[in-house]
């Protein structure tokens, strides 16, 4: 039977388009997709604007969770309910944007217990990628009570879910957001503290600034993460995981060599399963799935090409679930 996706041909926007089984790639499980995500990178993809689909044409949509309905892997078994991101999905191999999908048994991940499969996807890669980052800060030894820890991109998916783990977790979160009117929804989730964005984005004056910040997560790049690391303080982690604002990084090497700061990439793609997991499990237990909910909307998979536009000109808020059968 046909089913419905957002396919992008490498050429301009992606299109919403009907394909059949044989469409279907290689892989060892077939999945009957319930929900996928809107992450910035699906903005770059649908839109066309980035280097994301690099084996044209592809089934857009970098996360998807739903039930397993073919499976050649002895992992998984019909019915089993599961959560792909990352791997690939939109780059290389067909994504999440269909309400069908053919996939490598080593990609998926359980369902976490306590998360719905549409909460799955509230989460989705950027919810991942906020835990990834929080993981990689308390690896660095970063605790509750260290001092101010900055979010920046705060009210994006990454951010948002960064603030309310951060805060839950007990630290003292510093929002950085370019919109005054989501002050009230940040401090929902957990932030104490705001700062603009044009603080932060400004070029630097001094290759140091006073220290600040115990610990960071950017999600922006460029003059913004620049200017966290002048301002960490002395040993402060700052995970990076973000380009918004885009991918250079002008900075000089003095925070590092002078104050110890040290810089964690974080990555979502082809981080390992067993890290994965973990992400997920504490996700599961310390993200207040009632937060979860007031930072999600959901939206129908035809609403994608305009969300795509939407995310890339930083009109959304929070997570957005697609709803693919919708
Ligand atoms: C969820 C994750 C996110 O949101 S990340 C944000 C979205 N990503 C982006 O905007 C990246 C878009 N991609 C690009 O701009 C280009 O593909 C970049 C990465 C600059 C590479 O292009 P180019 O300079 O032409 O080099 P190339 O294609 O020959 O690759 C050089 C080596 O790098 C590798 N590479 C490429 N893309 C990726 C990728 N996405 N992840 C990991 N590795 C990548 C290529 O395989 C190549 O390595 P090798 O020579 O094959 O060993
Ligand atoms: N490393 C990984 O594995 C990984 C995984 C997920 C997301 N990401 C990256 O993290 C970033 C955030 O992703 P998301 O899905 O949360 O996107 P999002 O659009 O929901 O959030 C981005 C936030 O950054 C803000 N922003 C945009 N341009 C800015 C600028 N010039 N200066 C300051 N703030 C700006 C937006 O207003 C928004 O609040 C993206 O760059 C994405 O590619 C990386």
């Amino acid at each position: 039977m046909p089913v419905r996706a957002v396919v992008s041909t490498g050429q301009g926007p992606a299109q919403l388009t009907e394909l059949d089984d044989e469409d279907l790639p290689d892989g060892d499980v077939t999945v009957d997709v319930a929900y996928s995500s809107l992450n910035y990178k699906d903005g770059l993809a649908v839109t066309g604007r980035g280097r994301i689909v690099r084996r044209p044409p592809l089934v857009c949509g970098i996360d998807l969770a739903g039930t397993v309905a073919e499976s050649a892997s002895p992992d998984w078994s019909p019915g089993d309910e599961v959560v792909v991101t990352g791997w690939g999905l939109s780059e290389t191999h067909p994504g999440g944007y269909t309400e069908r999908q053919r996939l490598r048994s080593a990609w998926l991940v359980a369902r976490p217990p306590g998360l719905t499969l549409a909460q799955t996807m509230a989460v989705g890669t950027a919810g991942l990628t906020a835990m990834l980052c929080v993981l990689a800060l308390e690896d660095a030894g970063l605790s509750a009570g260290d001092g101010e820890v900055v979010v920046t991109g705060a009210g994006g998916g990454v951010g948002s879910v960064a603030v309310a783990l951060l805060a839950h977790l007990g630290h003292r979160v510093v929002a950085a957001t370019g919109r005054p009117a989501l002050h009230e929804y940040l401090r929902g989730l957990g932030a104490a503290d705001f700062v603009t964005r044009e603080e932060l984005a400004r070029a630097a004056e001094r290759p140091l600034e006073s220290a600040r910040w115990a610990g960071a997560i950017d999600t922006v790049g460029s003059t913004t993460l620049a200017s966290v690391l002048r301002q960490a303080a002395y040993g402060a982690p700052v995970a990076a995981c973000g380009l918004a604002g885009g991918d250079d990084l002008p900075i000089t090497v003095l925070p590092f060599i002078l104050r110890g700061v040290r810089l964690l990439g974080v990555d979502s793609v082809q981080c390992p399963t067993p890290r994965r997991e973990q992400a997920w499990a504490r996700l599961a237990a310390d993200l207040d799935p009632d937060l979860l909910d007031r930072m999600t909307t959901v939206e129908p998979l035809t609403a994608v090409p305009r969300l795509a536009e939407d995310i890339l000109a930083g009109r959304t808020q929070g997570r957005v679930v697609v709803d693919v059968r919708a």
